[in-house]
């Protein structure tokens, strides 16, 4: 080893103590070590304040997001350099010491649905009248409501071992589950999903950012933001640069039933095309919206947000989330 190498101190690694989050830092330090084979990479995994209490209620536990606040003090105050993250947990608004650099590709962004095992339905239209989902997921929840008014709903919390254990007991109430496949497949549950969820077969949108991991650094830490730029995707971060430009246009500060949905239309002219659904709980009322637009940068994508969020503000979402923001759901 040259004495360089050894000079070089370990780039830190911060991430929350679930097993999909390990999973998942695991998989951007094998990424780093193939572009960065020198560098030494470390894992802290932190059992989050947000992990310790399972009640729906810390949702609105002061101005601080729980599962985000202690990493991110760690990162600020020098003692990790990167924090790993599903992008639909990272708030729109972050803090000021705190910047988002690269979004790796993503994987399938769409919800999935699980069966509980030993039953003999296949899909959510084979679903029997008044069989139980169980999601906590407003988003889920308001448009599954929508398009399938004989189903019910029941909370469904805990990492995603635990909800597959809750729904497969034979003594629970639930018939099956929505989780996100990106989700399932990164923990090897691949094999339990019985269908995916997108807007072409029947299914629902799928929430902002999801299926991409986000990748948070200190604000103006150069060095870090070019070695993890080498991670990133373009076509991904374009996309979820759109999704989160919509959901800061139109959220009030806690989580609300805004579906989404981006697909690159036409590869070559760089077509991104985004379709969005804001839903009320109960799923009686939404509007819904689709625009196609070139995008080639970040400010263009972030304009293509803007303008379906104002689009959607237009048709009548705002006085579906006050309705919301007044009851303040768990969060998805
Ligand atoms: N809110 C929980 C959460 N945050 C990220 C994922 C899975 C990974 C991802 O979709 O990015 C999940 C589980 C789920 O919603 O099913």
């Amino acid at each position: 080893m040259t004495e360089n190498s050894q000079a070089q101190p370990p780039l830190r690694i911060g991430t929350r103590r679930s097993n999909l989050a390990v999973i998942q830092a695991e998989g951007i330090r094998a990424s780093l070590q193939k572009v960065a084979p020198d560098r030494t990479y470390e894992i802290e995994a932190l059992h989050t304040l947000g992990d310790k209490d399972k009640s729906t209620e810390l949702y609105n536990f002061g101005a601080k997001n729980l599962w985000t606040a202690e990493l991110e003090e760690k990162l600020t105050s020098g003692e990790l350099d990167v924090i790993v993250h599903c992008l639909k947990d990272m708030p729109t608004r972050l803090p000021d010491s705190c910047d988002l650099a690269a979004i790796p590709l993503r994987d399938d962004p769409r919800d999935a649905l699980i069966i509980k095992a030993g039953l003999p339905y296949t899909s959510l239209k084979t679903l029997p009248e008044g069989a139980i989902i169980g999601t906590s997921s407003v988003r889920r929840s308001a448009q599954l409501r929508r398009l399938y008014p004989h189903l019910r709903f029941a909370n469904l919390r805990g990492n995603v071992e635990t909800r597959l254990a809750k729904v497969d007991n034979p003594e629970s109430e639930y018939t099956c589950m929505i989780m996100s496949a990106a989700g399932l497949e990164r923990v090897g549950l691949k094999h339990r999903i019985n269908q995916y969820l997108g807007s072409k077969d029947g299914g629902i949108l799928h929430a902002v950012g999801q299926g991409a991991l986000g990748l948070e650094i200190r604000k103006g830490d150069a060095k870090v933001l070019e070695l993890l730029d080498q991670l990133a995707d373009e076509k991904s971060t374009l996309a979820c640069l759109a999704e989160r430009s919509l959901l800061y246009t139109l959220e009030g500060g806690c989580t609300v039933p805004i579906g989404v949905e981006t697909e690159w239309v036409d590869e070559s002219k760089h077509v991104l095309r985004m379709r969005a659904i804001v839903v009320s709980l109960d799923g009686t009322q939404s509007v819904e919206d689709s625009i196609d637009a070139t995008v080639n940068t970040n400010d263009e994508a972030k304009a293509l947000g803007r303008e379906l969020a104002e689009r959607l503000v237009k048709a009548g979402a705002e006085a579906i989330l006050k309705e919301i923001n007044a009851t303040r759901p768990p969060k998805d």
